[in-house]
């Protein structure tokens, strides 16, 4: 015998643009994000019985992305996930859970000339602002918020010496190497009541999303860093210690390598230790690197 353990289902890759237009200064200002909506609730009988009558089709859930994006603000993202999954078990008595994952993507406003432009942008880089925003009836609402696809190098100020050595290893220690990650950070807020909740803490979101950006890059580029591990954990520290509605910070950091090349077979032509400067860019394999880090005394909720 088989039973249902677990289900979920709904509308994955809803691209959606919007658009605000200040009518009086003709400044226009652009969104545009990709977005998830998965239902949990009492569906059990469309996947064992054939029964229909309990799924909201993922049609529908397509619509009430778009009418949700027409009748309400977009931004900050956290907020338009609490409305969106908070609509479907407000509306259907047999959905339970909602769980809605926004990506927004990077479109920054050009400057032409010296000056903003009013309505032309310009994607410099993969990075995107995702929340992932679940909504429980009775429990309330947790949203992680993150950071993906920021990618930074440094060309020193990273060493990696110390580890473990034994018939196993190769990799010679070093005092000076170059550091490259594309960063994907997470941090998870205390769980909020309700939409209401959510919304009387609307000027953090912006905040922490900066917080969390201006930390890496600072840290990223000021620690002499001892490794990956010992980098991430002092970012995670300081955007604990910056947020206080901030439960944990997660980071994933793929270490990046770029290997030096020994070039002394062609007439003795030096390109290693201090003589190093054309390396081989690695596409892999990589180092992954990954933390959550809470406050003291606390678990993450997992
Ligand atoms: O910062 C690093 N952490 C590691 O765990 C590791 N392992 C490795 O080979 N290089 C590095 N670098």
């Amino acid at each position: 015998m088989a039973s249902l353990a677990a289900a979920r289902y709904g509308k994955d890759n809803v691209r959606v643009y919007k658009v605000h237009r200040d009518e009086k200064t003709g400044v226009q200002t652009v969104v545009e994000m990709t977005v998830c909506v998965l239902l949990e609730g009492e569906i059990d009988t469309s996947y064992t019985k054939a029964d229909n009558s309990v799924v909201v089709a993922t049609d529908s859930i397509k619509n009430t992305i778009y009418i949700t994006a027409k009748q309400q603000p977009v931004t900050p993202p956290e907020l338009f996930g609490s409305i969106l999954g908070s609509h479907f078990i407000e509306k259907y008595p047999h959905i339970h859970v909602a769980h809605v994952n926004i990506i927004t993507h990077r479109w920054v406003r050009m400057t032409i000339d010296g000056k903003a432009h009013p309505h032309s942008f310009l994607k410099d880089s993969p990075e995107t602002r995702n929340v992932q925003v679940d909504v429980t009836e009775g429990k309330g609402i947790d949203i992680t918020s993150s950071i993906n696809g920021l990618t930074v190098l440094k060309s020193t100020g990273s060493q990696f010496w110390g580890f473990v050595r034994d018939e196993f290893t190769t990799l010679k220690e070093t005092w000076d190497r170059i550091l490259s990650t594309q960063v994907d950070a997470k941090w998870q807020w205390r769980r909020f009541n309700d939409v209401q909740h959510v919304k009387a803490n609307l000027d953090k979101f912006d905040g922490a999303w900066e917080t969390a950006r201006n930390t890496t890059l600072k840290t990223f580029a000021e620690d002499n860093s001892a490794s990956v591990q010992a980098t991430m954990y002092k970012m995670s520290e300081q955007i604990l210690a910056a947020v206080p509605l901030v439960e944990t910070v997660e980071y994933a950091l793929p270490n990046i390598h770029y290997f030096e090349i020994d070039l002394s077979w062609h007439k003795g032509l030096k390109n290693t230790g201090k003589d190093a400067e054309v390396y081989a860019p690695q596409s892999g394999p990589n180092g992954l690197i990954k933390c959550t880090v809470a406050r003291s005394g606390q678990k993450a909720r997992l």
